[in-house]
C-alpha cells in the first residue's frame, strides 16, 4: 500500500460552531474532536507522518495521542498559510502522497482514504466528494442543477510539493483542490461511500457526538 502522509487543519477559530472556544478542542464522546479525528488516521495501516496546524495561541488538548509519527506546527493567517507551514514540516519527498484533512470532519472512513490513495497519481489531485440530496436554489431564487454539483469534502491531496507551489498562488479558496486547479492541476473526485460530516454548526454537535458513540467508531 501506497505510505501516506497526513495535514490536519486545525489553525480555525470555528465561528459558525456556536462554541466559546475554536471547535477542534471542543468534547464529543468524552475526547476533544482534533483527537478523535486524528485517532481515525492513526490507525491507518500506511500512515507515515502526520502534521497537526495549530494556531499560534494554542496547543494540543490534552488528551492529545503520542505517537512518534506526530507533529505539530504553527499555523498561519489563512488555512491556505497554515498547510504551507504544516507541508513545509513534514518529513517527506517532495513527491510523496499528502492528504490535508479537516480537524472538524472525525467521521473518514478507512475505505474512503483507502479510495483516496488507490486513485493517487503523481503529478494530479485527489479529493472526496458526495452527491447532493437536496434541492439547491441561489439567493436570487434559481435552483441550481444539482446532477451538475458536488459537495466537496476532505480529504484532498497531491503530491507534497505540488500542495507546496500551488497554495503559494494568491487566491482566497476554501479548499486545497481549488488551489491546485488554479495552478493547472488536474484533481479526480472519488465518491465518499460514508458520511464524512463537517461539524461546523451548533446543530452538527448533537448528531455528531451520538454517531461518535456509535460501537464500532
Ligand atoms: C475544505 C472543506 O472541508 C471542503 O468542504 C471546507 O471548505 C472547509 O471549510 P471550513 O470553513 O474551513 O470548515
Amino acid at each position: 500500500m501506497t505510505p501516506f502522509y497526513l495535514v490536519i487543519a486545525a489553525a480555525g477559530a470555528g465561528h459558525r460552531s456556536g462554541r466559546d472556544r475554536p471547535k477542534q478542542f471542543e468534547t464529543i464522546a468524552g475526547h476533544s474532536l482534533l483527537t478523535l479525528t486524528l485517532s481515525r488516521f492513526l490507525g491507518h495501516p500506511a500512515l507515515a507522518g502526520v502534521v497537526v496546524a495549530l494556531a499560534p495561541c494554542q496547543s494540543p488538548p490534552p488528551d492529545f495521542p503520542t505517537d512518534p509519527r506526530i507533529q505539530t506546527c504553527v499555523g498561519g493567517a489563512t488555512r491556505a498559510a497554515s498547510v504551507i507551514n504544516a507541508c513545509r514540516a513534514l518529513d517527506a519527498p517532495g513527491d510523496a502522497c499528502v492528504l490535508v484533512h479537516d480537524a472538524a470532519r472525525p467521521f473518514v472512513s478507512h475505505a474512503d482514504i483507502d479510495a483516496l490513495l488507490a486513485a493517487f497519481e503523481p503529478g494530479r489531485g485527489v479529493y472526496l466528494v458526495a452527491p447532493v440530496a437536496d434541492t439547491l436554489r441561489d439567493h436570487d431564487g434559481r435552483t441550481l442543477d444539482r446532477d451538475r454539483i458536488h459537495r466537496v469534502l476532505t480529504p484532498q491531496g497531491a503530491a507534497r510539493d505540488a500542495l507546496l507551489a500551488a497554495l503559494a498562488a494568491p487566491l482566497s479558496a476554501t479548499d486545497e483542490v481549488a488551489y491546485l486547479q488554479a495552478a493547472g492541476v488536474a484533481c479526480d473526485a472519488v465518491t465518499s461511500d460514508g458520511h464524512n460530516l463537517k461539524i461546523t454548526h451548533p446543530g452538527d454537535w448533537a448528531l455528531a457526538d451520538a454517531l461518535a458513540r456509535q460501537p464500532g467508531f
